[in-house]
């Protein structure tokens, strides 16, 4: 009866849909409402006094197990967010995730039962080098989640722009994506090649993964 009644409740969601399809057709999918204008600014003021407070360390590359610093890989500095200690100006972006992941799961039975995400900001001059995010002793990656939490006159000059290496009728193409205020980008970890171009000005954003297993 309680399993009759969860399917009554369910109510499509179209921006979700969008995204499935989006990744269904495409491995990759740029929304540009996923959060409110207000929850980005939120969202930017906390990682600001996150960064002030100097708890951003160099990114690496490899996974936590198998981690080396590499500048001339990536120059980014991150910090990891934790659900468990989130505060109201994160909370928010943690219950849509979740919601998103809720979707995804009864929806296309995506099997996403973990998720991992960081604060990034690219100083002026970094990059991170063409790659991809899952690692040789780890394939547990399902779907990349990048939002950028720029401000809002943030201009294409800035650089930074992020380029998926998409493959069409077996010829390679780029996808440009600048990074935005609010928009969010989300592909398929395990296919998409992707790097960061150089930036001219500070970069700020939130990265994570949902994961298998
Ligand atoms: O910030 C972006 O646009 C992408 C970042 C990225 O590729 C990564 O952190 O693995
Ligand atoms: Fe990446």
């Amino acid at each position: 009866m309680a399993e009759l009644f969860e399917q009554l409740d369910f109510v499509i969601n179209e921006q979700y849909e969008t995204i499935i399809k989006d990744i269904a057709t495409k491995k990759y999918s740029i929304v540009e409402d996923f959060f409110s204008a207000e929850q980005v600014a939120t969202l930017r003021e906390e990682l600001l006094i996150k960064y002030e407070a100097e708890s951003f360390k160099k990114a690496a590359i490899g996974n936590r197990v198998n981690e080396v610093v590499a500048k001339y890989i990536r120059g980014d500095v991150i910090l990891w967010m934790d659900e468990k200690t989130a505060n109201f100006r994160e909370l928010p972006f943690f219950n849509k995730l979740n919601d998103l992941i809720a979707y995804l799961n009864k929806t296309c039975f995506m099997g996403i039962l973990h998720k991992e995400f960081h604060y990034a900001i690219y100083p002026t001059g970094t990059f991170y080098k063409r790659h991809i995010d899952t690692f040789q002793n780890d394939d547990r990656r399902k779907l990349s989640f990048v939002c950028y939490l720029n401000d809002e006159d943030w201009q294409p000059e800035n650089g930074g722009e992020l380029v998926l290496y998409l493959n069409e009728n077996n010829q390679e193409t780029e996808k440009v994506i600048y990074p935005f205020p609010g928009r969010v980008v989300i592909f398929e970890s395990q296919i998409i090649e992707h790097e960061v171009k150089p930036v001219n000005t500070k970069r700020l954003s939130i990265t994570g993964w949902l994961k298998t297993r």
